[in-house]
C-alpha cells in the first residue's frame, strides 16, 4: 500500500537533515503508530506523503502510484489530518466539506458528508460557522475533511493533541471503526497509551532515522527490561525478612510488597524467597508500558 525507499529530506540548504535514508513498507489495513521525539522527522515524513513538502531524494509509492510521476493519483489515496488546525473561519462545516469534495471532483457528496458528520458527532453543527466551533470540534472536522474523498490510507498527525478525555475516547472508537473497515491508518502521537491501545505496529523515528519498526507486542516483549511485582506474603515482614529485597527498593504495605525488578533478576528473587522460607499467596505482575519501552529506546 505504501512503499518508501531511501527517503531523505534536508532543509536550509542541506544544513538540517530531517529524514535520513528512510525505508518503510506498509501493507493494506495496517494500523501503525509513528512515534518520535519533537523534531524527529514525523511531520516531515507525513508532509512528503501528503505532497506538501518536496523530498530531497528517494522514492515513494502510494498504492500503485509513484509520488513523482503521479502526485494527483497519490492524493486520492491518502487523507491527512494535519497537526495544525487551519480552517477558513468564514465557512460553515458543511461548506468546508463540500469545498474539499470539490477539490477531488466529487459532486453530490452530501450523503457521505452526513454520514461523516453523524459518526464524528458534528451533525448538529453542520450549518454552524467554523468560528463558533470548539477546539475539539475543529479537530473532528479536520478528520471529516481528510475523509471526504474516502481515502484508503488515513494519516493523522497528533489528532488528539489538546483534546479532552471523553472526546479522545470517542475519536479512538472512530479510528477503530475505520480500521475495521479496512482503512490503512498511520498515527503520530505523543500520547503513548493511545498508540499502545490502538496500533498493531510501532515505528520509532529518532533524528530522522527509523530506529525501530516492529509489531507492538514484539516490541514490548523484546525491549522491556523491567516488570513490576506486587507480592502478598502470608505475614507482615520484619526488617530482617526483607533485607534480601533491599536491592530492589521495595515498598512494603503490611503484608504486601511492591517491587520494580529487572527481568533478569527474577530467578534470583524467587530463589532467595524460597531460601528465606517466605510464604506468599498472591503475585500480580505489571509489564512495562509502551511509554516505558519507548523512553528507554529513544534515550539509548
Ligand atoms: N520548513 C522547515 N525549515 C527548516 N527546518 C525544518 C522545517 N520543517 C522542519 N524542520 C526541521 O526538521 C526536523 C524535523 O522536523 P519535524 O517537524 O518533521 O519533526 P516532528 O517529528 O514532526 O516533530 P514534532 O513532534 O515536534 O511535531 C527538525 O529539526 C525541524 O526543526
Amino acid at each position: 500500500m505504501l512503499v518508501i525507499k531511501n527517503l531523505s529530506k534536508t532543509y536550509a540548504n542541506g544544513k538540517i537533515e530531517a529524514l535520513k535514508n528512510v525505508n518503510l513498507s506498509i501493507e493494506e489495513g495496517e494500523f501503525t503508530a509513528l512515534l518520535g521525539q519533537n523534531g524527529a522527522g514525523k511531520s516531515t515524513l507525513i508532509n512528503i506523503l501528503a505532497g506538501n513538502v518536496k523530498k530531497s531524494s528517494g522514492t515513494v509509492q502510494i498504492g500503485r502510484y509513484d509520488l513523482d510521476s503521479d502526485e494527483l493519483a497519490t492524493k486520492r489515496i491518502i487523507g491527512v489530518v494535519p497537526q495544525e488546525v487551519a480552517l477558513d473561519t468564514f465557512f460553515t462545516v458543511k461548506e468546508i466539506l463540500e469545498i474539499q469534495s470539490g477539490y477531488f471532483g466529487i459532486k453530490n457528496n452530501n450523503q457521505y458528508i452526513d454520514e461523516l458528520l453523524e459518526i464524528l458527532s458534528l451533525q448538529d453543527k453542520k450549518r454552524a460557522s467554523i468560528r463558533g466551533l470548539s477546539g475539539g470540534m475543529r479537530r473532528r472536522l479536520l478528520i471529516a475533511k481528510a475523509l471526504v474523498h474516502q481515502p484508503k490510507i488515513l494519516i493523522l498527525d497528533e489528532p488528539t493533541a489538546g483534546v479532552d478525555v471523553d472526546l479522545r475516547n470517542s475519536m479512538h472508537e472512530f479510528l477503530e471503526k475505520l480500521h475495521q473497515l479496512g482503512i490503512t491508518i498511520i498515527l503520530t502521537t505523543h500520547y503513548l497509551e493511545e498508540a499502545e491501545k490502538l496500533c498493531k505496529r510501532v515505528i520509532i523515528i529518532d533524528k530522522g532515522r527509523i530506529i525501530k519498526d516492529e509489531p507492538k507486542e514484539e516490541l514490548l516483549e523484546n525491549y522491556s527490561t523491567n516488570i513490576s511485582l506486587e507480592i502478598d506474603f502470608d505475614k507482615e515482614l520484619g526488617k530482617d525478612d526483607i533485607r534480601f529485597l533491599n536491592k530492589y527498593n521495595p515498598r512494603v504495605v503490611k503484608t504486601r510488597v511492591y517491587l520494580d525488578i529487572l527481568k533478569k533478576d527474577l530467578t534470583k528473587l524467587f530463589r532467595d524467597m524460597t531460601e528465606m522460607e517466605l510464604e506468599f499467596n498472591n503475585i500480580n505482575v505489571k509489564k512495562q508500558s509502551l511509554q516505558d519501552v519507548y523512553l528507554s529506546l529513544v534515550k539509548e
